[in-house]
């Protein structure tokens, strides 16, 4: 697994034991910037979770590069704001698996904090109670978190849902800079456009592995995504993995 961050071998993962998402095969390349993409319900926040090791795989297996660390944002319609607590305490987590749970923070910490709240656009933030935040300034603190964890490996489940323009090109600029970096950057995106413009590497999954390639190879042919996630983006035909 030189080159390899992530090896998928007939991996199956499912909830109770009824699959959600079966047989898919492949690898993330060390330093790959990968979108994954597919309709809803087609088991893409169920592919994150496996990689991120917080499902089981139900068959097959997921081995993630033991000498990289992971980092999962999941969807932040699944966080709960209304928990007592304010930004800084959100991303001063970011820095548990190098510190611990119980960690009392150094200067250094703080002044690693300061600078990804600074990084994301948050300064003066750190006080702000996060039932307080916008959905948009919820997802800088998140993009916060991750950059203190310092992972090989970042896992994005829909960053860019409901966020404006700016907010959109500011993150965006995150993402290319940590694969600037030779991280390993797996993305669920709704927006085909945005794929196409940005990143090199695209999975299409709809309940099992569609395509797994080049975007541009990828996005050769008719999606079945709903035609508003096609907008500006053209027509595509689909290279199913099957027909490679
Ligand atoms: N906790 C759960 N328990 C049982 N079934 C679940 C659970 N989470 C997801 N599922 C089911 O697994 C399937 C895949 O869901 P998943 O959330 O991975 O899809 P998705 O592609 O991320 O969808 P979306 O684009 O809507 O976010 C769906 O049929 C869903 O209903």
């Amino acid at each position: 697994m030189r080159n390899t961050a992530v090896q998928l071998t007939d991996l199956t993962l499912g909830y109770e034991r009824v699959p959600a998402i079966k047989n898919i095969n492949g690898e993330l390349l060390t330093g790959s910037l990968t979108a994954l993409i597919g309709p809803n319900g087609s088991g893409k926040s169920t592919l994150l979770k496996g990689i991120a090791g917080i499902l089981p795989p139900l068959c097959g297996s997921c081995c993630v590069n033991s000498a990289q660390r992971v980092a999962y944002l999941p969807q932040s319609s699944a966080l709960d704001c209304t928990f007592p607590a304010n930004v800084l305490d959100l991303v001063s987590l970011g820095l548990w698996p190098q510190r611990g749970l119980r960690l009392r923070h150094r200067a250094e910490d703080r002044q690693r904090v300061a600078n990804a709240l600074q990084a994301v656009g948050l300064d003066g933030f750190g006080n702000r109670s996060l039932s307080a935040l916008s959905g948009g300034q919820l997802q800088r603190a998140l993009f916060a978190r991750v950059i203190l964890q310092d992972a090989g490996i970042i896992l994005l489940d829909e960053p860019f849902n409901a966020i404006d323009g700016s907010t959109r090109l500011d993150l965006l600029r995150l993402i290319k800079q940590w694969h600037a970096q030779q991280r390993t950057i797996l993305v669920v995106i709704h927006d085909i456009a945005l794929v196409s413009d940005h990143f090199p590497q695209t999975i299409f999954v709809n309940g099992e592995l569609m395509a797994w390639g080049e975007t541009q190879t990828v996005l050769q042919g008719d999606l079945p995504l709903p035609s508003a996630a096609l907008a500006n983006a053209g027509r595509f035909t689909l290279q199913r993995v099957a027909e490679q």
